[in-house]
């Protein structure tokens, strides 16, 4: 049987045994010794990397893309004896002879298969580079032609550009046409259908154009009005100045807006919000105005009836809670700022429920409306009344200075509320009770003040209603004694509580009884007696200084000519005080007048004592009065002279004879340098004037000293007597007989 050494010796495919450990050829058979053309021993003293031409790193890379190609062969290149260089194909297989493996290959050679390629390869080369140089050829050739072409294809390309920007310009020109006319189309529809009327005017003020809503709002046609000045229809405040405002405004801004009274074609005046704004070129010269204008009448009705649905009482008519809350906050800034007093009045009606459970709801809003009316007319312009609901009322008395005001207005309003209240038929009796409280003194702030003021008036509720509490103590005090004293007040009279006391003036030259001042007295059964001081001023707010004065006119002339029965030498005038309130209330000369025909008091007898306030107004009728007073005979004295406004100029314009002294300035007269001065200065005034001076007061004398010494012509006071009855006046005239 043939041996693996008979087969690998007699093949004739090329074999090689290899030690794969260093190259080495171990065996090569004959085919091997024919194809590299070594003979065997020459071979099998050689390694394989002698006959293989490519690098270790060669055959690694073959070796990896035979793996990745799934070949069982590797493809090198051998180098033959004669140096040519063959390609082959290695087929190897690891094999063990006697325990050493080698590595048995095949060898391949592949080189005419490969030379083939090559052939084909340099043939195609060669026909590319022909191909290249024929193209190169063309392109030398064609090169003219293209820049001719190119050159022609710029030009068109710059035509073609041309072209369109020009068409896009007249694309763009006719859109703006377009646009144009669209926007007049606009213009046209708005001008036509815009409910506001449009007028345009040139710049001499005459219409050029109107709208349609132009002629609804004012009646007039285009042809009424073309033509001619815009103020043709303007009426009320559209005088010249307000014309000229409008103009100014117009060539300083250029515009105008703001509310106008104009005049339909009908005659019916309403109110436009026009809005006018200059119209210029292009060079920005003025060409005209345009006018627009909306009819707002019914808009400001209809604001008004919302304003006074949200600030006013709809039943009584008066202020609300907010309204009101508004006014007093506004008071009590001013007052912060004016150091004055705000009052505030919380008034509630007495049994009002009763009124409305008997006589029903629609007399019960008859009697809040009468009430509201009641209240209101109590008031003065800047004082606020309003309603807070139910029979609630509340007012508040702005920037007091005179405490007493309040009391006044407080007592008026209990006053007339407490009248009877004619309710369609049936009359009803309520009264109301009323708290105060005055900023700042009875809280800060508008919340402190309405709950100390509604307290006040439950306290007043709890004191047997119709009546007031002030919410301050004191003053609560005060309020209620000059309330009783008022309500006593009203009976004095009646209840023959009033009486005259005389009080002797003394001819400082003489020594000598010169004349004597009545002084009323009053004195009631509980609050026994009462001041003048006190009870005038009450007499003067509730009007009853006009009976009371009346009395002590009457009574001070039948006394002074019961004197002169006496001691017909004496013949003693008396001063009577008249009030200022006299003045205004009543006929003054007539009353004069009569009282002396009827007493019989020769007029020379009788003075009388004003009071500076009443000249310091400077009234023509307060003169007419003096003067008339003065031609019955009677003289005038200033009396508390230096108290108040002491002026020249009404001395001098006045007709009076008189002068008094305050007491204020004579009881101080030897400590007070100052009081020294201003009685010296009042009697050398008086002197230079031709008046008499009366000092009062005199209780010294130290002060007659000083009076006698400056020429004081008479003095009145407690060191010669204090005012007596008329019984005791009497007894000291006698005495001094
Ligand atoms: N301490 C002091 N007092 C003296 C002295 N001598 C007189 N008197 C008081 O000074 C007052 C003088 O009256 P008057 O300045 O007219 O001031 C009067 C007058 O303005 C007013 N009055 C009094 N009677 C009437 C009246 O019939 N009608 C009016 N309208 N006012 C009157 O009331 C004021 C006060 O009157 P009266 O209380 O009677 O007070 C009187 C008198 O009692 C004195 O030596 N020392």
């Amino acid at each position: 049987t043939p041996t693996f050494w008979d087969f690998f010796n007699k093949h004739n495919s090329v074999m090689l045994l290899i030690n794969p450990r260093n190259g080495h050829i171990e065996y090569a058979n004959n085919a091997a010794s024919q194809f590299y053309g070594y003979n065997q021993k020459q071979l099998q003293s050689m390694t394989i990397q002698q006959i293989n031409t490519l690098t270790s790193k060669q055959v690694s890379d073959e070796r990896k893309l035979a793996e990745k190609e799934g070949r069982n062969f590797f493809i090198f290149r051998h180098q033959l004896a004669d140096d040519s260089i063959k390609t082959v194909e290695v087929y190897s297989v690891p094999l063990n002879f006697n325990g050493t493996t080698l590595l048995y290959s095949i060898i391949r050679d592949i080189s005419k298969e490969r030379g083939l390629e090559q052939d084909l390869w340099y043939y195609q080369t060669q026909l590319e580079k022909m191909v290249e140089v024929q193209t190169k050829e063309i392109k030398k050739q064609s090169k003219l032609i293209v820049y001719i072409l190119s050159a022609a294809v710029f030009m068109l390309l710059i035509l073609i550009f041309v072209l369109i920007l020009i068409l896009r310009n007249v694309n763009r020109a006719k859109e703006k046409a377009l646009e144009n006319e669209k926007q007049l189309r606009l213009a046209a529809a708005v001008f036509e259908t815009a409910c506001e009327a449009v007028m345009i005017t040139n710049i001499n003020h005459k219409i050029v154009k109107v709208n349609k809503s132009f002629t609804d709002i004012t009646g007039y046609l285009e042809e009424d009005v073309i033509d001619k000045d815009v103020r043709f229809y303007q009426t009320r405040n559209q005088d010249e100045s307000y014309f000229k405002l409008i103009s100014e405004a117009l060539q300083a801004q250029g515009s105008w807006q703001g509310e106008v009274w104009n005049r339909r074609k009908g005659g019916e005046e309403y109110l436009q919000w026009l809005a006018i704004s200059t119209m210029k070129d292009s060079n920005e010269a003025l060409e005209g105005y345009v006018c627009l204008f909306s009819d707002i009448t019914l808009r400001k009705e209809n604001e008004a009836k919302i304003w006074n649905q949200a600030n006013f009482d709809s039943l009584t008519g008066l202020a609300n809670r907010d309204l009101f809350i508004e006014h007093f906050s506004r008071g009590i800034e001013r007052a912060q700022r004016n150091d004055k007093h705000v009052a505030l009045l919380f008034i509630d009606l007495d049994r009002f429920k009763n009124v409305n459970d008997t006589l029903g709801h629609v007399a019960g809003d008859l009697l809040l409306q009468q009430a509201a009316n009641r209240i209101k007319s109590n008031q003065r312009k800047s004082d606020t009344v309003a309603r807070f609901g139910g029979d609630e009322f509340a007012v508040v008395l702005p920037e007091i200075t005179d405490l007493h005001h309040i009391e006044s207005v407080v007592n008026k309003l209990l006053e007339s509320l407490a009248k009877p209240y004619d309710l369609e038929g049936s009359d009803a009796f309520i009264s109301a009770s009323i708290g105060v409280t005055i900023y700042p003194q009875d809280g800060k702030d508008i919340q402190t003040l309405l709950r100390n003021a509604d307290s006040a008036m439950y306290r007043a509720k709890e004191k047997g209603r119709n009546g007031c509490y002030f919410f301050t103590q004191a003053m609560d005090i005060e309020a209620q004694r000059r309330r009783t004293l008022e309500q006593a007040l009203h009976q004095a009279l009646d209840n023959k509580e009033l009486s005259l006391s005389f009080q002797p003036i003394i001819d400082l030259k003489t020594g000598e009884i010169a004349s004597c001042e009545a002084l009323v007295r009053w004195c009631n059964p509980i609050h026994g007696t009462i001041s003048p001081e006190e009870f005038i001023p009450l007499a003067e707010d509730v009007g009853l200084i006009v009976p009371i004065g009346e009395w002590v006119l009457k009574k001070a002339c039948l006394a002074a000519m019961c004197w002169s029965e006496i001691d017909k030498l004496i013949h003693t005038s008396i001063s009577v005080n008249l009030s200022s309130y006299q003045f205004k209330k009543q006929n003054i000369v007539d009353l004069v007048n009569k009282n002396l025909v009827e007493s019989g008091l020769p007029s020379k007898r009788l003075t009388l004592e004003i009071t500076e306030g009443l000249l310091v107004n400077d009234d023509e009728n307060t003169l007419s009065q003096l003067q008339q007073l003065r031609g019955l005979g009677v003289s005038l004295s200033i009396d508390d002279f230096g108290t108040g406004y002491s002026s020249l100029s009404y001395l001098k314009k006045f007709p009076i004879n008189y002068l008094k002294i305050d007491r204020a300035f004579v009881t101080d007269l030897a400590e007070n340098k100052e009081d020294r001065a201003l009685v010296e200065g009042i009697l050398s005034m008086a002197n230079s004037l031709q008046l008499h001076v009366v000092a009062e007061g005199v209780e010294t004398k130290e002060q007659v000293a000083f009076l006698k010494s400056k020429n004081c012509a008479y003095v009145q006071g407690y060191l010669y007597s204090k005012p007596l009855s008329e019984i005791a006046f009497k007894q000291f005239l006698e005495s001094k007989k």
